[in-house]
């Protein structure tokens, strides 16, 4: 299905999953869709395999964890949390080497704390992974530090207004 994007989220520098200065890293890049969910669109490499030819467990963890994450952030960016809890179900491989899709959603949400729910979704739609993650609302210079600034977290524009996600399966 074709989705309309709202808007591209910042990304890190260093951060496993998003950063743009993280060599190993996935390089990961996420957009706000019109449906109020968050896509975060990846190539997986050699590099981030377990078994041969297989996406590590952590990896996914890692994937799942910061879409839904980042999901609370839609609608007001200075909204920032810490995992307290996550579950996953590992359903099917991930594949390295492939372009992957990782949907989140905030499914609960109050003064405190924020619940959601995300899967991997293959390019041929299967449904590798399905995760539920707790987090705690935390201001971002209690995450961070006070240094955390522009040269951290940046905008990386490009000009996707449409994003076609493989129906799941
Ligand atoms: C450069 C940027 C890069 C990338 C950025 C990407 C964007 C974002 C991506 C995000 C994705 C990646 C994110 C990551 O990778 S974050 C990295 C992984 N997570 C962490 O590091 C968190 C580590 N844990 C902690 O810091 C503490 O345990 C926290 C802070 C979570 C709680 O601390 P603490 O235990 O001291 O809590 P409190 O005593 O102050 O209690 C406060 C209140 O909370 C209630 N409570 C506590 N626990 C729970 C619970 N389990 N269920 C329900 N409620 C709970 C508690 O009852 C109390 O309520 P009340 O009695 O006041 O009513």
């Amino acid at each position: 299905m074709i989705y309309k994007v709202l808007k591209k989220q910042n990304i890190g520098k260093s951060c496993i999953v998003c950063g743009n200065k993280n060599e190993l890293g996935l390089k990961s890049d996420f957009y706000e869709l019109e449906n109020g969910e968050l896509v975060c669109v990846c190539n997986t490499k050699d590099w981030h395999q377990s078994y041969p030819g297989r996406v590590h467990g952590g990896i996914s963890a890692a994937l799942l964890d910061e879409t839904i994450g980042r999901a609370v952030s839609i609608g007001d960016d200075q909204v920032w949390g810490v995992t307290v809890s996550l579950e996953l179900k590992y359903k099917k491989p991930v594949p390295t080497d492939e372009k992957i899709y990782v949907v989140g959603r905030i499914t609960k949400e109050n003064r405190k704390l924020f619940e959601g729910t995300g899967e991997i979704i293959l390019s041929n739609g299967d449904i590798a992974a399905t995760a539920h993650g707790k987090y705690m609302k935390m201001p971002i210079d209690m995450i961070a530090g006070e240094e955390f600034g522009s040269d951290e977290w940046f905008e990386n524009p490009d000009d996707v207004e449409y994003i076609e996600i493989p129906d799941k399966k």
